[in-house]
């Protein structure tokens, strides 16, 4: 079977890093909404970076701790198709958010090392079983400032039957993510530190070589 991982660029700010990102065959880029954030982008700046797309690119506005009503405000300008929560938000509160919009969501699961494969998998079960909106788990490492940080965690510590309906994130770089794809067999990879210049300045160089790598890596799996 032809598998392919799916890949996100996350914390975009520049329209020439969208086109980048879209021309070296980015199925998604990510908007990082959370003030604190240097990759942070103003909603009318990323409604911007929208309307530089062309068709069938997922939009992923990434939020911490927002409202209902932040998230409404945002979306209002940025309309943004998944939502990616980041921060410490409950099960409802991610729901009630989603609804709010009528936007299907992932919800971010920063993986600390005492965790045990059997808590992820009733973790995703909970937000499977709250809520249609649900659309997966984004795996990242725990970090200061939720996210972003440029850090893996133990890819062993994902259940494997958990790993086609996740996407991977964490400290991926083109150093790392075939070895990544090829361990965890991810539904898809997300990056932002490893394609970078700068906090939120991608390196088009860089941006190609990681896709690069992961078609590589989905190929050698299809042998
Ligand atoms: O990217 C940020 O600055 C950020 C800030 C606060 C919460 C989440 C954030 N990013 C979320 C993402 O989806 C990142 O792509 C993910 O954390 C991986 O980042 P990296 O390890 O730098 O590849």
């Amino acid at each position: 079977m032809n598998s392919r991982t799916r890949i996100k660029i996350c914390g975009l700010s520049r329209v020439e890093d969208v086109q980048t990102a879209v021309e070296a065959g980015a199925d998604a880029i990510g908007l990082v909404f959370y003030a604190k954030s240097p990759r942070y982008v103003e909603p009318d700046a990323a409604s911007r970076l929208i309307a530089a797309l062309p068709p069938f690119v997922t939009v992923v506005g990434l939020f911490v701790n927002a409202t209902p009503r932040q998230v409404q405000e945002i979306v209002a300008h940025a309309p943004v198709s998944l939502l990616q929560f980041h921060g410490d938000e409950t099960v409802d509160q991610c729901c009630e958010a989603a609804r709010s919009v009528n936007r299907p969501f992932t919800r971010a699961f920063r993986v600390s090392a005492d965790m045990r494969g059997a808590d992820l998998l009733k973790y995703e079960q909970n937000y499977r079983d709250a809520s249609n909106l649900f659309s997966g788990l984004l795996l990242d490492a725990f970090v200061d400032g939720y996210g972003g940080g440029g850090k893996v965690f133990d890819w062993s510590l994902i259940p494997k039957e958990l790993a086609p309906r996740v996407v991977l994130s964490g400290g991926l770089s083109v150093q790392n993510v075939t070895e990544a794809v090829r361990q965890v067999r991810p539904y898809a990879v997300d990056v932002s530190s490893g394609v970078e210049m700068a906090k939120g300045i991608k390196n088009p160089a860089r941006i190609a070589e990681f896709i690069r790598a992961v078609r590589q890596a989905d190929s050698s799996l299809d042998e």
